[in-house]
């Protein structure tokens, strides 16, 4: 039987971004993408991201957070997740650490990022500095700009999205600046064959994003292992990244998604943070049968 059979897990929502959190503190457990993905496939605990916790690595910091998306492939950050996190952190009874000030320190593979409760459902996180040059994306060819690369889809003549700004917040991302409605491109279809370029050695999140004034931009993003989902937070800080480095907007902006808003400051020092809400939805149990054939 799998080692998270009987897992009681928070099932919880980041600007509609689908999150379950589950605690491992404490244990030698990780979590396999098989494993992931089964959790992924149950209407009750499905999600976008599954956040799981595990002991502090480095001195300082609160957990190390591993990251699966519903592929059960893993990525060094998720902005909604992180909030969704602090939350179950500060206030799950079952989870609740003592944290000073509502603030944590929660470190993934990327490196650690600062949460701070702004409100009792929301929070700002710090998500370090963007990295922007070619073999950081990474990329699989040399460019030595990346606030546009030459890439596109549809008819050469015509094409229905060119030119990209490239940024990783810890995972990578291509934000294809439009000038109509995101909602009127088809990105359930182009989502997967941007993702899948072989431009992109890890793939990578591709958004759609129309800059609606100097501090407004609408965001529609396909997810990298996860699909269309309704908010992405590293999607919107490259987006505000990505858009400030054309000076289309200045270094801040409210970033509108399908499930909600985002703000995003590129701040003088380089560090991005992002606030916005969480919502908790459910507690659940993790179902032994789940992992059947996942061994
Ligand atoms: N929804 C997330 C991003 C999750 C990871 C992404 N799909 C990837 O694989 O890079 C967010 O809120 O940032």
């Amino acid at each position: 039987m799998s080692a998270l059979a009987h897992r009681r897990f928070l099932k919880m929502h980041g600007a509609g971004n689908a999150i379950v959190v589950l605690d491992l503190r404490g244990s030698a457990e990780r979590v396999r993408p098989a494993e992931a993905r089964a959790i992924a496939r149950d209407p009750g605990s499905a999600f976008d991201q599954l956040m799981v916790l595990h002991d502090p690595v480095s001195p300082g910091t609160d957990a190390f957070m591993r990251i699966y998306n519903t592929d059960g492939s893993e990525s060094g950050a998720c902005g909604n997740g992180t909030r969704c996190v602090a939350y179950a952190m500060l206030d799950d009874p079952a989870m609740a650490r003592p944290a000073e000030g509502g603030r944590l320190a929660l470190e993934t593979e990327a490196g650690v990022l600062g949460v701070r409760r702004v409100s009792e459902r929301a929070f700002t996180v710090d998500m370090g500095r963007p990295r922007l040059a070619w073999d950081e994306i990474p990329l699989a060819e040399p460019f030595p700009d990346t606030r546009r690369i030459e890439l596109q889809i549809g008819p050469i003549d015509d094409p229905t999205l060119h030119s990209p700004g490239v940024v990783n917040m810890g995972n990578p991302h291509a934000v294809f600046f439009v000038e109509r409605d995101p909602d009127s491109f088809d990105l359930a279809r182009i989502g997967p064959m941007l993702e899948n370029h072989p431009l992109f050695p890890e793939r990578a999140n591709i958004s759609v994003a129309q800059v609606t004034g100097r501090e407004t931009i609408t965001l529609r993003v396909w997810e990298r292992g996860a699909g269309l989902t309704l908010a992405c937070g590293t999607a919107a800080c490259a987006t505000v990244v990505a858009a400030a480095r054309l000076r289309m907007i200045g270094r801040q902006a409210a970033v509108a998604l399908p499930g909600g808003e985002l703000f995003v400051e590129w701040r003088a020092d380089d560090h991005v943070l992002m606030t916005g809400p969480v919502a908790l939805v459910a507690e659940g149990t993790l179902a032994p049968e789940l992992f059947t054939g996942t061994a």
